[in-house]
């Protein structure tokens, strides 16, 4: 499924409308007709309704809805808030036809007196004030219009396309904006469902198909398992390890074992064939007794580039297919010298994650040098604050604007984890992946993640199906470990819960 913006959305009508030949007004009475039967599947039975409706287009899926709700029985009070001589041509049609089945309120300068009374008796709120083609800072009367509706708190509220309030592309909120139950958006999702704040005001939502066409691909997609499950294939009888990758985690400082030991652990769960555990030298004895099947080595501070026990050298004589570099490494003299150096060595995909991101955040012309292998970085927002230097809140406040840029400036593959995790490659395409759970707000999560990743880029699958799938199975992991008190899951439930889940989107 793809994303869309206002932009791309405005392109799809007209070429729907212009070049296909489409009227507007076979996808406005689609559209109405759409919100109405959403409407009637959740009330079978007749209920009292008002219909909230702008000048624009929005307004006119409104009038639709209106006539479709008399049709059905419903007791309908028709808003308009705005000057009915106004209109675009579709919603006028629409008006006309809507007047032959019910009457008209249009809200005055007076007061609001009316459409308190009508919203205190209402059952259903139907929000068609405001859709797309909403511009910044609410005006009068619409702001104090939905102000009283968030306090209708008896009301269920529907929003046409998208609540009112909320912009489509940035998920920002204009002053105020209206808390939906449920929204029935066009054609496809919005970047707002996706992103803070607009995500929490459009309540649970459908994508309705309303016969729209598409001129070009959108850049944006969502994360589902139709774009990478073929790499998620059962092993042939005949499989022995070594035709699964060998993935390298280089972390593991004091007090951080636990890092390179999940990343680890997720790595085998996702199949790798493989694994080696590296960790400066005084922590490898702990951690030998700490693992079973991972090998373990270590490094020092000072011999890093020269002799056979160095990263360096094993780099160079050990068949690596993926390196993780970041779960627990801390921060020591000489990291800038060491990254630099591991990176121009490594020929296979390195994933950078945890302080491995801080060392390329305070050195960040260490991605000048000469590095053949693919990166893949894993920030966290304060880490990716830290990356462009600037606020963990201006992030959460671009999530989708900052990862594509950082993607398309350093050509690295970004994975902004969150709610909804943002995957932005480097030529600008981005992909936002639906599932996870706030379970997985903690310490730990990040690291298996990492390991998921680099577990299917050690086994030979693609950069872009690697990263997908870990992404999405990580989040479905998240859901399925919940199987009591959401706080109460622990990294091992995550774990265990890869199994099933990989099981349930192999074939
Ligand atoms: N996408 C599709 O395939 C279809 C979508 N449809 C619906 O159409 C809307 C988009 O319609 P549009 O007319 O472009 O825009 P809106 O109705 O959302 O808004 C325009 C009107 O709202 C006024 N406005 C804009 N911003 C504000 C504000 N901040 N405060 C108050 N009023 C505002 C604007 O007035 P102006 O004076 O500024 O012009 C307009 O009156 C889409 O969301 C779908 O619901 C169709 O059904 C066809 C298929
Ligand atoms: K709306």
């Amino acid at each position: 499924m793809y994303l869309c913006t206002t932009e791309e959305m405005r392109e799809l009508d007209r070429y729907t409308i212009e070049t296909i030949g489409i009227p507007g007004t076979v996808l406005m009475e689609r559209a109405g007709l759409a919100v109405t039967q959403a409407i009637l599947s959740r009330f079978p039975l007749p209920k009292r309704a008002i219909v909230l409706i702008g000048t624009g287009n929005n307004g006119g899926d409104g009038w639709v809805i209106a006539r479709h709700l008399c049709q059905s029985g419903w007791e309908v009070k028709a808003w308009l808030l705005g000057d009915p001589s106004k209109l675009p041509a579709d919603a006028r049609c629409f008006y006309d036809a809507y007047r032959h089945f019910g009457s008209v309120s249009v809200l005055s300068a007076q007061g609001m007196d009316g459409l308190e009374s009508d919203l205190e008796d209402t059952e259903v709120i139907v929000d068609a004030l405001l859709g797309t083609g909403a511009k910044d800072g609410l005006r009068f009367p619409i702001d104090q219009v939905v102000q009283k509706v968030n306090q209708c708190h008896r009301a269920w509220t529907i929003a046409v396309d998208l609540p009112t309030g909320v912009n489509a592309d940035t998920g920002k909120v204009m002053d105020q904006a209206i808390y939906a139950d449920y929204t029935v958006t066009f054609a496809y999702p919005k970047w707002a469902f996706y992103l803070y704040p607009g995500a929490d005001y459009v309540g649970d939502w459908d994508v309705v198909e309303i016969g729209t066409v598409l001129p070009v691909t959108p850049k944006v997609q969502v994360n589902r398992p139709s774009l990478w499950d073929k790499a998620l294939c059962h092993r042939s009888p005949w499989s022995h390890k070594g035709r699964f990758g060998h993935l390298l985690v280089i972390g593991g400082a004091d007090g951080m074992l636990g890092a390179v030991r999940m990343a680890g652990a997720a790595a085998y769960r996702c199949g790798t064939g493989k694994v080696t555990l590296t960790v400066p030298q005084g922590n490898e004895q702990s951690l030998k007794g700490a693992v079973m099947q991972e090998m373990v080595w270590s490094w020092s501070g000072d011999d890093y580039f020269a002799d056979e026990s160095s990263l360096s050298y094993r780099l160079r004589s050990e068949q690596f297919s993926a390196v993780v570099i970041g779960p627990g490494l801390g921060r020591f003299p000489g990291e800038e010298k060491w990254l630099g150096h591991l990176l121009e060595q490594i020929e296979h995909p390195v994933i950078l994650d945890a302080d491995a991101i801080n060392i390329l955040a305070d050195h960040p012309h260490l991605l000048d040098l000469k590095i053949a292998a693919p990166l893949i970085c894993t920030p966290h927002p304060g880490e990716m604050a830290r990356l462009l230097r600037t606020t963990t809140q201006d992030v959460e406040q671009r999530r989708n604007e900052v990862a594509r840029e950082y993607a398309m400036s350093t050509g690295m593959v970004v994975v902004l984890k969150g709610r909804f995790t943002i995957i932005a490659f480097p030529d600008g395409r981005q992909v936002v992946n639906p599932s996870g759970h706030p379970a997985l707000a903690k310490a730990g999560s990040g690291d298996v993640l990492t390991g998921m990743i680099g577990a299917w880029l050690a086994q030979g699958v693609s950069i872009e199906e690697a990263v997908l799938m870990a992404v999405y199975l990580h989040g479905k992991a998240g859901e399925h470990s919940v199987t009591s008190a959401e706080q109460s899951v622990s990294v091992d439930e995550i774990l265990a819960a890869l199994g099933p889940v990989i099981q349930q989107y192999s074939f």
